[in-house]
């Protein structure tokens, strides 16, 4: 069963269009993952899909229904989605009753949204927290509380923003788990279904069924994983594209100003960090292996040299480098490889 279909969905804020989604489905029990740098949209799009914000324009329909923007329509659909915030507010109260605030809303008798938060603080790991004040809570057990309270409204979607961005490993164990186990669920119509946004490729293919990549607002495909947004200046020694903060990359254009770069995932070479190899002089990069994954007779590697970057190596290549997830090497990214979009 479709849950979202998004038709030429638009948002645009001060003349500036942030999302531009030509078409996207999601179906009822899945799971997806949002990936995009940052800016790139996925916190707009999570709020149009709670429903907090209308689109500037476009058609969602919501479970085969044609989204009507109006409170008495909304107030429905947002008993049937609720969104995690990155940074979730607690009011000035017991931790209990912050989770006792959905289904007291939506007229649940004490006895019962008593029963409902406790079994939701349990499922979180927070149980011996019901009766603290919540606004004294870590970051961590902030973000555990806010999730036991949208469970608590008994959603059919859930929506994280950056689930797991501003907590500490612990609690992103945790975290993890409690998501893991919410794509186990039934929700009210069978299976809850989930959408997250996040920087992390591992947590998305953890977590997720579907990953949604976005860059500037727009859909692209896994092939557009080294799509990235760049600023090209024009210097003594030619033009250069700077991604990330500082990552300056040498392009032939008489451009200048805000633009797009991609880089082919095989020409880049890693090499181990202190070899004294010739190839490395020229734009050598340091960057750090976020995950490794086999893909037919290639090693897909992600790097993090202040963006996210993936390369391919041969099982070979891969052997020599001899280089393990969480070490860092030397990235030669070969001029060939970029090319301004
Ligand atoms: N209310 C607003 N008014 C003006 N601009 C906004 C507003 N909300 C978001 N933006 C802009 O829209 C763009 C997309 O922001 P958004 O927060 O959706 O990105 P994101 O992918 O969630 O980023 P991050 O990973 O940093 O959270 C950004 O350039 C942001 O500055």
């Amino acid at each position: 069963m479709s849950l979202y279909s998004l038709q030429e969905v638009r948002q645009v804020f001060e003349d500036r269009t942030v999302l531009d989604i030509d078409n996207l489905e999601m179906t009822a029990g899945g799971s997806y993952a949002l990936l995009g740098p940052n800016g790139s949209g996925k916190t707009t799009l999570l709020h149009v899909l709670a429903f907090l914000r209308p689109p500037s324009s476009g058609v969602i329909y919501f479970q085969g229904q044609k989204v009507e923007w109006r409170d008495s329509v909304l107030t429905g659909l947002r008993r049937k989605v609720v969104l995690v915030d990155q940074h979730p507010i607690m009011f000035s109260t017991t931790v209990l009753k912050n989770v006792e605030y959905g289904p007291r809303m939506r007229g649940v008798s004490a006895r019962e949204r008593r029963k409902a938060a406790e079994e939701c603080l349990e499922r979180v790991g927070m149980s011996a927290f019901a009766h603290r004040p919540a606004h004294l809570l870590s970051g961590g057990e902030t973000q555990r509380v806010a999730i036991a309270r949208a469970m608590a409204c008994r959603p059919e979607v859930m929506l994280f923003d950056e689930p797991t961005a501003s907590v500490d490993v612990e609690n992103q164990a945790v975290i993890d788990g409690v998501i893991r186990q919410l794509r186990k669920d039934k929700g009210v119509n069978g299976r809850i279904s989930i959408i997250f946004s996040t920087h992390k490729p591992l947590e998305a293919s953890r977590l997720a069924q579907e990953r949604i990549f976005l860059f500037e607002g727009r859909l692209t495909g896994p092939g557009g994983e080294n799509l990235l947004s760049c600023d090209i200046v024009q210097g003594g020694g030619g033009a250069v594209c700077v991604v990330g903060d500082n990552v300056a990359l040498p392009v032939q254009t008489s451009r200048s100003g805000p633009g797009r770069v991609f880089i082919k995932p095989e020409l880049i070479g890693l090499f181990p960090l202190d070899a004294a190899h010739e190839e490395t002089t020229e734009q050598g990069h340091v960057g750090e292996i976020l995950q490794m994954t086999a893909e037919g007779p290639n090693i897909k590697v992600l790097l993090d040299i202040g963006v996210p970057l993936r390369t391919l190596l041969s099982k070979d290549e891969a052997r020599h480098l001899d280089a393990m997830v969480g070490e860092k090497v030397r990235v030669r990214i070969d001029p060939e490889a970029i090319e301004l979009a």
